[in-house]
């Protein structure tokens, strides 16, 4: 694009076709600027009245006549009228050679004029950047408005000086360009229309009087800034990352009811565009990010939003497939269409039980198909995922949230656990999520329990054997909370993976009659596995407790070369780091595992447990070593 002052024409006489809003107020401007209006079509009462109010004097013709009469022909029709229109006169033989014919579309360059063209006429379409009333309060807003022009090189400069003429601005752009040019005039400047009224709509329904006097001051300010400092100067719970407000948000305007349908879902639309140009601005990170949009997931039946993603690529070699951190928004959107997901599937607060019997009472509100995620709190995106997973396979959702002391040895971190049951609510929210069971110690061990469960061998290694005792209190609560919430699918984290298969064992060996189902590790976006212990880490504790997942990846990428140069590989990069005292490394069988033996083949799992300060942390990744 680029401007230019040109030539004036001489004295033209001017014919509008089409004396609408723009039609008047332009050939307003052309006879203030020295032309002779020399006729007007206008088939509404109001088109006339326009013509008596801005064009006075000027004759009403056919379309015919103006064309026969005029040199300089302004076709102000609608967009989709204009390719018939012009057709139609040429068919007529209606152009004249040397005629000009200047249209206003914003979306057609001069292509349309091609029949014009064809019997001699001079095509330039020109296209005010600007909205009209119809009246002479636009006579002033054409001054220095910018007009896009389209035209022929040799006959350019006629198009331009038209323009400056009537005190716009040309600015020339090209035949293809300008589909788009109007796409987005329209979208900001017609739909900010759609946009004010819909929130005054919903401050009307919400009872308050006088929507304006809110609006006027905020939206002025808001409309400022976005001019200026674009982007960043956005506000609201979106850039703060509250995810708990805007279910609430969502949550109240689904209940101002059927009238205000349009207002949930535009604001649901938008705060989904909002969460993504923040994450791609860097305003929030990507956890927050797939949190909201979590919340804003596009209600089962409703068209699925847009296709952008919340989840970075996956880290660079580090866990392959169980490594890629998913799409949040694609997830989300497969819950959306699962059938547990229903219509307010994206509002739902959880019901909290907090006691076996409240947990029995919103069980029995449930009917269909139940899938549990069991956890011990604070959660992340990682859990969210496994709620995903859940959702797409079952009506109903149960997430467990409890600090087990039974697996917890002497020394370790049991008391400092973080425990936020209310921001877990919040983030549950919307999550499709019906039912959080959060017992306190007496109500998930009301006696101490006497029988207990023996894990067998797989739990003496690696985790087991660092942390004994451990494994046998996973399994005595896991066992507990599948009793009293009997689901028909239970949801695990492969991060922790050997839990995930001591867990599977514990069901086939005492017919449980549940199904496992495994979730894929979620990471953030430099390849660090999603836990709740990352809270402990200092900002340098974060940085070097990366070598966790840059030692799997190192480990994976040497698998093919066996099991001692996938060791090797991985340990170079946990003892380059600084400060991180590895407390395993090991290449084992991933239904045993049993470290495999140099000269294995096939599938392997490279597990690993550091400290990272006083923080211990795990991590895994599935391995090939080649061979089958
Ligand atoms: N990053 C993750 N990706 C996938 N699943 C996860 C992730 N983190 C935890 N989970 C799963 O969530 C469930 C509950 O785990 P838990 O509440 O112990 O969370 P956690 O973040 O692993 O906490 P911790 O750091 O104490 O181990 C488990 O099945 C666990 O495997
Ligand atoms: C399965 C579990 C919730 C049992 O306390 C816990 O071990 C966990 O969070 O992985
Ligand atoms: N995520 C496993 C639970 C624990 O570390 O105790």
């Amino acid at each position: 694009m680029s401007s230019s002052t040109t030539p004036r024409p001489g004295r033209l006489g001017v014919g509008v076709v089409g004396a609408g809003r723009v039609g008047a107020v332009l050939a307003n401007a052309l006879r203030a600027a020295g032309h002779a209006v020399v006729g007007a079509t206008a088939v509404t009462e109001a088109s006339r009245d326009r013509v008596d109010a801005l064009l006075p004097g000027v004759p009403v013709l056919t379309v015919e006549e103006v064309v026969e009469r005029a040199e300089l022909v302004l076709l102000t029709v609608p967009d989709d009228v204009l390719p018939d229109l012009v057709r139609g006169l040429a068919d007529l033989g209606r152009w004249q050679p040397g005629q000009l014919v200047v249209h206003t579309s914003g979306r057609h360059g001069t292509e349309v004029l091609a029949p014009a063209r064809a019997a001699g006429a001079i095509p330039l379409a020109i296209h005010p950047a600007m909205t009209f009333t119809g009246t002479s309060l636009d006579l002033n807003r054409l001054s220095g408005c910018p007009f896009a022009v389209t035209a022929a090189a040799p006959v350019l400069p006629i198009a331009q000086a038209l323009v400056v003429e009537i005190g716009g601005e040309p600015v020339v752009l090209g035949e293809d360009q300008r589909p788009a040019y109007h796409a987005a005039l329209a979208h900001g400047a017609n739909h900010l229309v759609t946009l004010v009224a819909q929130a005054g709509r919903a401050l009307t329904a919400t009872g308050v009087e006088e929507p304006g006097r809110y609006l006027e001051p905020l939206l002025t300010a808001a409309l400022d800034g976005a001019l200026r400092g674009g982007e960043q100067d956005l506000t609201g719970p979106v850039v703060r990352g509250d995810v708990g407000t805007v279910a609430a948000h969502l949550a109240a305007l689904a209940s101002l009811g059927p009238d205000l349908e349009d207002v949930l879902a535009g604001y649901r639309h938008l705060a989904r565009a909002t969460t993504r140009r923040a994450l791609a601005a860097g305003r929030i990170g990507e956890a927050a990010a797939a949190r909201l949009l979590d919340v804003l997931v596009e209600p089962a039946g409703a068209a699925p939003g847009g296709g952008a993603t919340a989840g970075g690529a996956a880290p660079a070699g580090t866990t392959g497939p169980a490594g890629t951190a998913a799409p949040a928004d694609s997830a989300a959107s497969a819950g959306a269409a699962a059938p547990g997901a229903g219509a307010t599937a994206a509002v739902v607060e959880p019901v909290l039980a907090r006691t076996r019997r409240e947990l029995a009472a919103a069980l029995a509100a449930l009917p269909g198909r139940t899938a549990l995620v069991m956890t011990m709190g604070a959660l992340h995106d990682g859990h969210l995922s496994l709620v995903r997973a859940a959702r797409e396979r079952a009506d109903h959702v149960v997430v467990s949230v409890y600090v087990n002391p039974l697996q917890f040895g002497p020394g370790e971190d049991l008391d400092a656990y973080p425990r936020d049951l209310e921001g877990d609510l919040a983030l549950l929210t919307g999550a499709g999520v019906e039912v959080v069971f959060a017992p306190d110690d007496a109500e998930a061990y009301p006696a101490e329990p006497l029988v207990r469960i023996d894990p067998g061998p797989v739990a003496g290694v690696l985790e087991g054997r660092t942390r004994p005792g451990h494994f046998a209190g996973v399994l005595q609560i896991v066992a507990k909370v599948l009793a009293l919430v009997r689901p028909d699918i239970a949801v695990f984290g492969e991060k922790d993976a050997q839990q995930l298969a001591l867990v599977r064992t514990l069901v086939r060996d005492l017919d449980l009659g549940v199904e496992i189902v495994g979730v894929p590790i979620r990471r953030e976006p430099d390849g660090l596995a999603m836990s709740s212990r990352n809270a402990y880490l200092s900002t340098a504790e974060r940085t070097r407790a990366l070598a966790l997942s840059r030692a799997l990846a190192a480990g994976r990428d040497a698998a093919g070369r066996g099991v001692a140069a996938a060791l090797a590989a991985a340990t170079d990069v946990l003892e380059a780091a600084e400060a991180v005292q590895t407390d395993y490394l090991a290449l084992v069988d991933p239904d045993t595992f049993l470290p495999l033996p140099e000269g294995a083949t096939g599938p392997g799992l490279l597990a690993v447990a550091a400290r990272v300060g006083t923080t211990r942390l795990i991590d895994n990744t599935r391995v090939d070593l080649g061979g089958q």
